[in-house]
């Protein structure tokens, strides 16, 4: 297995002739948890948006695994075990947390109505989902409505249904976007315990996070590289720290308190 796990070459996105990702060549070593930063509009959600296949490049490649993925779909790469986290909205909010991670693992699964109806299979499902659940720490939620779960819980859930397609490479968006203090520490240790085994890259604006948990990090600006490194490497380059002092993002000197 090459060390790099994921890899891209040059990767570019125009939007009527605006280039919001600009020749990004990126190169993700398996086992870290790998942040990609920047302030505000550097690029980063498109970034995101090309390695997860929602957006189409319009130059340049990626490879996983050293197998070119430029050209295949989002399905296609999450059955390689390339998995984007879901978004909550993707969940049934009415169904209890046990039947939403049950879901998930039937779909990945790809069994039909009538063999997951069969109670054998509907067992299985149940105890892998509930080994999922105690996972993210979620086990004494198994069966509640999803709706009235606390936000940070979500998260979790989020996370331990993208567990359950057995990603190899899990990309995050925003992981702790929104949450409280208390949140956000839950789930960065919720992050930190999932990276074991696999790879996690992950758009982030919260520093601490970063900081805490990532063993590697590039900084976008306007679509560009700007620095890659350790935390404290990035956190200390000049150049960095000027394209946060001239952004309203400017949380950048925040993670040292
Ligand atoms: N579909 C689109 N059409 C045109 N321009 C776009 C489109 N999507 C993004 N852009 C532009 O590309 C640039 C990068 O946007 P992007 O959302 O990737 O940045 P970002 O780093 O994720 O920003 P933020 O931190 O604010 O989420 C922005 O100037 C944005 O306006």
């Amino acid at each position: 297995m090459p060390d790099v796990i994921l890899e891209t070459r040059d990767l570019t996105k125009e939007f009527k002739g605006f280039t919001a990702v600009n020749q990004v060549s990126l190169q993700v070593q398996r086992g870290h948890i790998h942040a990609l930063i920047g302030p505000n509009g550097a690029g980063k959600t498109t970034c995101f948006n090309l390695l997860t296949k929602f957006l189409a490049p319009s130059a340049g490649r990626i490879l996983f695994n050293g197998t070119d993925i430029t050209a295949l779909k989002p399905a296609q790469i999450a059955r390689m075990g390339i998995i984007r986290s879901f978004q909550i909205s993707a969940v049934f909010p009415h169904l209890t947390v046990l039947e939403n991670v049950r879901i998930g693992l039937q779909r990945a699964l790809g069994t039909s109505f009538y063999f997951w109806r069969s109670e054998k299979t509907l067992n299985r499902l149940n105890d892998r989902a509930m080994a999922l659940l105690a996972e993210v720490d979620l086990e004494q939620f198994a069966d509640t409505i999803t709706a009235d779960l606390p936000y940070g819980r979500k998260r979790a859930l989020e996370i331990a249904t993208t567990l359950g397609m057995e990603p190899e490479l899990m990309l995050l968006d925003e992981p702790t976007q929104g949450m409280g203090h208390e949140d956000v520490h839950r789930v960065t240790a919720l992050i930190k315990k999932v990276a074991s085994g696999r790879t996690i890259l992950m758009v982030e604006h919260n520093m601490n996070v970063v900081s805490g948990i990532c063993d590697r990090i590039s900084v976008l600006q306007r679509g560009a590289v700007l620095a890659e490194g350790s935390y404290a490497d990035v956190s200390r380059n000049p150049q960095v720290i000027e394209a946060y002092m001239g952004s309203a993002d400017n949380n950048l000197a925040g993670a040292h308190g």
